[in-house]
């Protein structure tokens, strides 16, 4: 039953992990119909935070009220019975389940038996068609695209009709027609007295639909600041405790030899033939709606599957890059998804970084742990890797720490061409530009990266052409000199505005 209406406050809430102390007296005040936004670097605590609004974590020190009424929540189900529904930030779904049973999953057992399946049927469809269009409700929920099983764990949270809605980054996966869509329901259902708590580490969502932003730094509430208020640099510079400084990219990189080719590589039956020619130093951007060939495109070139048409390295134009021989022919590709494809949970935080890269570390027969350790120490430290020690297990870190280690694994194999699958999904702010700064250095040095956004201002920012794919086809070639957010966006939906085709 929802309870909108009540309201949430957080009182000096501490949490400690063995020495880490991810929260240390903070405070929160979430209002019925308001979308109160957390914001922080990467490891700040605001998971921490969430987890313990959603009984997962119970606070060290602290309390919780709801309304006039302490709230102590021993489980998620707890929270769940308070109204309390939260979508994490990894995209949990049973992938060999039905969307039908994953959007139900975890529901409270009474509460489900009392529906009919027909009810259940209608309810999803009519939640799940709120932010996405043809789904097949009985598909495996494994068969779905990254934004469409996040659309699921949303609808998941929606149709427990919760008076409080916690979404942790998760619009990270989305498309951007999907979080449109979001964004309406979201202001519908503040409408009705819900309280939304909004954490994401893009500051044009933010702004578009804040009604206040909490800034938490170290586990501190360092500030909370009303809409009309609000200035990405004021934020900035709260998360960090300094005034964000912004690294200036070097525009005028000189263009050196081809160093990767496609030729006529071929998304799906009938879609036009794509051509690439990259070059040293060059820096390019995919973009597109989700599932429109931008994915599948990169993971041809990165040898990940195979299709019609050629992917050569032009220094062994013999040799096609296939599944497996990619990391010899110098060429490294960073998946998107963390968890399953680049993540080995029982492993080390250490281990999961060194991994392909173990051969630097070898002394004769043996592997050295100290130069392991101490190349991995040069890596937190440029990217700024917020952890205990560098054994702990990987999953102490927080989202956005984790990204960086598989950024920093794939840095790591020196690469002469980087393929990037949406590098930043999940990284503060910041670290975002000095990831960027790192980028247009190894393009300087002469190293040609193919990057994939769902951000269109770090393409507008970054890169020298963006290709936006449409239909599994390249749609439109926007260079650097006519690339607005506005061309990308256009592009996506099958407009040109400045584009060159
Ligand atoms: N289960 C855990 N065990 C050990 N340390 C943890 C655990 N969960 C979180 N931490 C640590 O607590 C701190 C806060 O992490 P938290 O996940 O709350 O940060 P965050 O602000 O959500 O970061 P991000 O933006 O990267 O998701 C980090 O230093 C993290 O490594």
């Amino acid at each position: 039953m929802s309870v909108a209406g009540s309201g949430l406050r957080l009182t000096g809430i501490s949490k400690h992990f063995g020495a880490t102390r991810a929260l240390v007296d903070a405070e929160l005040e979430l209002r019925p119909s308001e979308v109160h936004t957390l914001l922080g670097e990467n490891g700040s605590g605001k998971s921490t935070l969430v987890k313990i609004i959603g009984g997962v974590h119970r606070p060290d020190s602290g309390s919780l009220t709801m309304g006039a009424t302490p709230l102590t929540l021993r489980s998620p189900r707890q929270a769940h019975r308070r109204g309390i529904a939260v979508v994490f930030q990894e995209v949990l779904t049973a992938t060999s389940q039905s969307v039908l049973d994953n959007i139900w999953l975890g529901t409270d057992g009474v509460f489900v038996r009392r529906l009919a399946r027909t009810a259940q049927r209608r309810i999803a469809a009519d939640t799940l068609g709120r932010l996405i269009d043809g789904i097949d409700l009985d598909a495996p929920a494994g068969t779905l695209s990254l934004s469409e099983r996040q659309a699921i764990c949303i609808a998941r949270a929606l149709v427990r009709d919760p008076g409080t809605l916690v979404l942790d980054e998760s619009t990270a996966a989305l498309d951007v027609r999907t979080r449109d869509r979001l964004f309406a329901e979201i202001r519908r259902l503040t409408a009705d007295g819900v309280g939304v708590l909004f954490i994401s580490h893009r500051m044009d969502e933010v702004q578009e639909i804040s009604d206040r932003v909490s800034v938490l730094r170290s586990g501190r509430t360092v500030s909370t600041v009303d809409r009309g208020d609000l200035s990405v640099d004021r934020l900035i510079a709260d998360m960090t405790g300094t005034s964000g400084v912004i690294h200036g990219l070097d525009r005028d990189r000189p263009l050196g030899d081809p160093t990767l080719r496609a030729d006529g590589v071929t998304l799906a039956a009938g879609a036009a033939p794509i051509d690439l020619t990259l070059r040293a130093g060059e820096l390019v951007g995919l973009a597109g709606l989700e599932g429109h060939g931008q994915d599948a495109f990169l993971k041809r070139l990165a040898g990940v599957t195979a299709g019609p048409g050629a992917v050569t390295r032009v220094l062994s134009p013999d040799i096609g890059v296939r599944p497996g021989n990619g990391a010899k022919l110098g060429v490294a590709y960073l998946p998107r998804e963390r968890r399953g494809e680049s993540l080995f949970e029982s492993m080390s935080i250490r281990d999961n970084f060194a991994l392909p890269t173990l051969r630097q570390d070898r002394r004769g027969v043996l592997l050295s742990s100290g130069r392991m350790r101490k190349r991995f120490a040069e890596f937190v430290s440029a990217l700024k890797i917020r952890l205990g020690t560098q054994d702990d297990p990987i999953s102490s870190l927080s989202g956005g720490s984790q990204q960086k280690v598989v950024l920093a694994r794939w840095l790591a194999t020196d690469p002469k061409v980087l393929l990037l699958n949406d590098p930043t999904r999940g990284v503060d702010i910041m670290t975002k530009r000095e990831i960027y700064t790192i980028l247009d250095r190894l393009c300087a040095d002469g190293m040609s990266i193919v990057l994939l956004s769902s951000e269109v201002e770090e393409l507008v920012e970054l890169v020298d052409r963006v290709l936006v794919f449409r239909d599994q086809s390249v749609f439109a070639e926007i260079p650097r000199e006519s690339l607005t957010s506005e061309a990308v966006v256009a592009a996506y939906f099958g407009r040109r505005a400045g584009a060159v085709a």
